[in-house]
């Protein structure tokens, strides 16, 4: 039935125009926490896993062909009556057997847990390194069992290609067709790749290839037109998504909420030759601009402001010129967008220039995306500023946000190693509720201190004596940094102090490469530098003698915008019960606070010069980092509150014209 309803239309989904209103938002709340307490509740977990193994048992003693006919009689039942629970057990049971018998590995019975909750549309919280891959697997199969089309969503690339190349055989084994989604694959590859019962991609693909199918099917998305559409072929030809069934998020706060702050964007070449010279124009003004005189910088939300005398300076210039420059507004937000490309887009942290090319690096994930490009003239004016040849400039076909996107799953499901503390924001935004899975053994993840320092100098010293003393314990030392240039940086310092090291960022992202570092790292005395490309999701496995050493630690270098990134670096170490270390060494001039309270990070400075190692100035400098970040984070929640609110805005104006998206 479940699965009859699910494929009453040829393009499944769930679609909301309207933001819900207060007493909908109490009621979504109210039912979201209430399938948490009921479907979510532990005794129910608990009783899921055993009733596993015991049916794990039961199938044990069978033949072989009587195995498989049981795995298809179930399937019969399962595309019939959905994913019910009587069903569900033993149909886990059969991905355990098969998992053990292909790959290896047996499901723990919290990756039971985690698997049951995920089939009920929940977001799981299992801790770092709990093997959330295999646990996936088990929500993937038995939805694929039960009738819809999966896609497993993975933060980048390497991850994608990584699982599905490790999973797809247990599918095989399983009768279930399993295929990988890559950023560069031709639509037909797309299309072949999404028809599978299983499809591994990460959020961004799969996000602008909804937004295709919808420009495709323009307003033909009720059912008669899509009945229509494929008798024509015009169906068959366009469109690349089966729909939005069920979805697995992996990293789920990371998709969902960290990244949930950009809209994706799919657009077409503009007129370029007019606009070339608006841009150019705007640098040139931005370069004559003094700070403090003529703009002034607002922490809160990385953006300028111009001064009176900005203002005049500006209308002055503009006397002599012509179209747009006579349009105060035209001109002021040209040159306020022209100061942020100056000022707040830094050089190897948010993009890199290869090619002669600019290339966004993503700040979540620290990979270079080579097809993106900011919006509204910010990336030309970052090439005018890099002198390099400037693209064409782009005009905007459609735009979505991940937070609608997501809704629109018939089914959501996530996981992630750090989802408890957006909680809320999960359940208000995408109406689903986080349950936490305990831990398979007890962590031995040890913190060895948290060091504030004066000044970077001061912290880039304190790292390299750090790493050099770990050496002589024969450990390996994985060392996070945010940007490129800070992981150059303290590359050159080792190099200086004779210390072999390997760097891991996005000037050499091939997936290659990528493996090859991650598989060393875990090896006796290893350094590796990495941005937040090894953050999440990265497995280091370690060699038998690291293991007895202590493990591996982790040195960060600079806290994050939110402590979830933070804790995602730390979780590369002490994983599935083993041993391993982590400290943190900061300093006063790290980007988050290099904006916040100047006076109060003045005297902490001086503090910190005069009583490095004084416990009460270590504190002070601490909270004083921690409220920067919860600054920062709290500022992102309101600007992903203020998207979806414009979104539903447009979306309600579009709807009267016909048009979607
Ligand atoms: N049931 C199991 N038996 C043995 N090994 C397992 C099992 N489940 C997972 N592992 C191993 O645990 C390691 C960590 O798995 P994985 O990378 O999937 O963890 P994770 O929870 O996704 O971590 P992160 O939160 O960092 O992404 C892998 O090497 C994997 O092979």
């Amino acid at each position: 039935m479940f699965a009859l309803l699910a494929r009453g239309t040829r393009y499944p989904q769930r679609m909301e125009w309207e933001e819900r209103r207060f007493l909908d938002r109490v009621w979504d709340r109210s039912a979201s926490f209430l399938r948490r307490w009921s479907v979510g509740a532990s005794w129910r977990q608990r009783r899921f896993a055993a009733a596993v193994l015991d049916a794990e048992q039961e199938l044990k003693g069978l033949e072989a062909n009587a195995l498989a006919e049981d795995l298809q009689s179930l399937r019969y039942a399962l595309r019939r009556d959905g994913p019910l629970d009587s069903l569900l057990a033993r149909a886990f049971a059969h991905v355990r057997l098969k998992s053990v018998e292909i790959l290896g590995l047996a499901h723990y019975p919290v990756q039971l847990r985690g698997g049951y909750l995920l089939t009920q549309g929940l977001l799981v919280e299992m801790d770092t390194g709990e093997g959330k891959t295999l646990t996936a697997t088990l929500p993937a199969a038995v939805m694929a069992l039960s009738g819809y089309q999966v896609q497993v969503v993975t933060v980048n690339n390497y991850l994608a290609e990584r699982d599905c190349e490790q999973m797809s055989p247990l599918f095989a084994g399983l009768g279930l067709s399993c295929s990988v989604v890559r950023e560069d694959s031709e639509p037909p590859e797309r299309q072949a790749a999404y028809a599978c019962d299983i499809t591994y991609c990460t959020g961004k693909t799969l996000t602008f290839d909804y937004l295709k199918d919808r420009i495709a099917m323009q307003a033909r998305v009720r059912p008669l037109h899509m009945f229509m559409d494929s008798f024509t072929g015009r169906w068959q030809r366009n469109v690349l998504l089966p729909g939005l069934q069920y979805v697995v998020v992996d990293e789920a706060d990371s998709v969902l909420i960290d990244e949930a702050r950009t809209p994706l964007i799919i657009s077409a070449v503009g007129d370029s030759e007019s606009e070339e010279a608006f841009y150019r124009q705007a640098m040139e003004l931005a370069r004559q601009l003094e700070p403090e005189a003529h703009f002034l910088r607002d922490p809160d939300v990385r953006s300028f402001d111009l001064t009176r005398g900005g203002r005049a300076y500006l209308e002055a210039a503009a006397t002599d010129m012509s179209g747009l420059w006579r349009n105060t507004y035209r001109r002021e937000e040209a040159v306020l967008q022209a100061l942020s490309a100056l000022y707040l887009f830094n050089r190897d942290q948010h993009y890199i220039v290869a090619d002669e090319k600019i290339v966004i690096v993503d700040e979540h994930t620290g990979r270079s995306m080579p097809d993106r490009s900011w919006e509204r003239g910010m990336h030309q004016l970052i090439e005018i500023k890099e002198d390099v040849p400037l693209s064409p400039p782009r005009l905007t076909l459609a735009k979505i946000s991940f937070q609608l996107f997501f809704q629109r799953y018939l089914r959501l499901a996530g996981m992630s190693g750090t989802v408890r503390e957006v909680g809320r924001e999960m359940r208000g935004v995408y109406k689903v509720s986080v349950v936490r899975v305990p831990p398979h053994r007890p962590s031995q993840r040890r913190c060895l201190g948290r060091f504030v320092c004066a000044d970077a100098e001061q912290k880039w010293e304190r790292v390299v004596q750090r790493i050099q003393t770990l050496l002589t314990q024969q450990r390996p030392v994985l060392v996070g940094t945010q940007s490129i240039a800070n992981a150059d940086r303290l590359s050159a310092y080792l190099h200086e102090a004779g210390v072999v090291h390997q760097v891991l960022h996005a000037r050499q992202d091939e997936a290659e490469a990528e493996a090859n570092i991650v598989a060393r790292a875990g090896q006796e005395g290893q350094v590796t530098i990495a941005t937040n490309m090894a953050g999440r999701g990265t497995d280091i496995k370690l060699s038998a003698e690291v293991a007895t050493a202590g493990g591996l630690h982790v040195i960060l270098t600079e806290r994050h915008e939110n402590r979830r990134i933070d804790r995602q670096l730390i979780g590369r170490c002490g994983r599935q019960g083993e041993p391993g270390s982590w400290e943190e060494i900061s300093s006063l001039d790290d980007e988050l606070v290099k904006h916040f309270w100047a006076p109060v990070r003045d005297v902490l400075r001086t503090g910190l010069r005069q009583w490095p190692e004084r416990a009460v100035v270590q504190w002070s400098a601490r909270v004083y980092y921690r409220l920067a970040q919860i600054r920062v984070e709290r500022q992102h929640r309101r600007i992903r509150a203020r998207l979806l609110r414009a979104e539903f805005k447009l979306r309600r104006s579009l709807s009267f014209s016909g048009r979607m998206e």
